[in-house]
């Protein structure tokens, strides 16, 4: 693991695309640091967070509204220079597929390659994602290290991922959530003003 494949895409002579999508309710320190690694260890140019939609695979859980979200993201993402946020999972409407997410921004960035960024436990899902297939030819797959979710990709076609170990950070969107229901802090969990914008928008309340 870790620099394996960093080396993907290189000399092709385009820009280095980073993609990390995810739902980020809220966004939290686990995704920030997994961007950031990745995008060292591979010469990426930007990282851009793609706040989902309509996250299809979460339709039985409650999901604040997207805007909400996305304005986490944009907060939490806002101090970095490499970082940005995109609508197009937001703006497009309906269920969120990452091939439209791909296709998209292929389409917006036609000067790049792309390097999609998932954790361990989404990549272990990718192949029952809509046409999962297809998925490979449109960006490079990076799959992270998360705590209790093993990092294979066993099924996945070679040459196609890259497995890479980033710093543990034992937080999801989910503890979040229910710390803030409970009344305990989530102060660096996620950054501070994400912090205060769950407060002011009394987001995870009474969940
Ligand atoms: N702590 C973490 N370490 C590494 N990768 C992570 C971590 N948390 C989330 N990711 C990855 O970030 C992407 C977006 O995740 P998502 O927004 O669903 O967060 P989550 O914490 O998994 O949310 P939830 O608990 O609501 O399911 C996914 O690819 C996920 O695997
Ligand atoms: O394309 C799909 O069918 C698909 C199914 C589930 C998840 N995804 C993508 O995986 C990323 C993480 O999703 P989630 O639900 O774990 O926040 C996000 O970019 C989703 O759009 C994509």
């Amino acid at each position: 693991m870790g620099e394996q494949n960093a080396a993907a895409g290189t000399g092709s002579g385009k820009r280095r695309l980073g993609v990390m999508g995810g739902t980020f309710d809220p966004i939290h320190h686990g995704h920030l640091v997994a961007a950031s690694e990745v995008a060292a260890l591979f010469h990426l140019d930007e990282v851009v967070f793609v706040p989902t939609g309509e996250p299809w695979q979460k339709s039985h859980q409650r999901v604040s509204p997207a805007e909400d979200r996305y304005l986490m993201t944009v907060i939490a993402t806002a101090s970095n220079p490499q970082f940005s946020v995109s609508r197009i999972d937001i703006d497009r409407g309906g269920r969120t597929y990452t091939i439209d997410t791909l296709k998209d921004l292929r389409d917006l960035n036609d000067d790049a390659d792309l390097f999609f960024i998932t954790g361990a436990d989404a990549l272990s899902q990718i192949l029952g994602w809509r046409n999962a297939g297809e998925l490979f030819s449109l960006a490079h797959f990076i799959g992270v290290t998360r705590p209790g979710h093993d990092l294979t990709d066993d099924g996945l076609p070679e040459g196609g991922v890259s497995l890479v170990e980033v710093p543990a950070l034992a937080i999801s969107s989910t503890d979040c959530r229910e710390r803030v229901a409970q009344g305990d802090p989530v102060w660096y969990l996620v950054p501070d003003g994400v912090v205060r914008y769950i407060d002011k928008r009394q987001l995870y309340r009474g969940q």
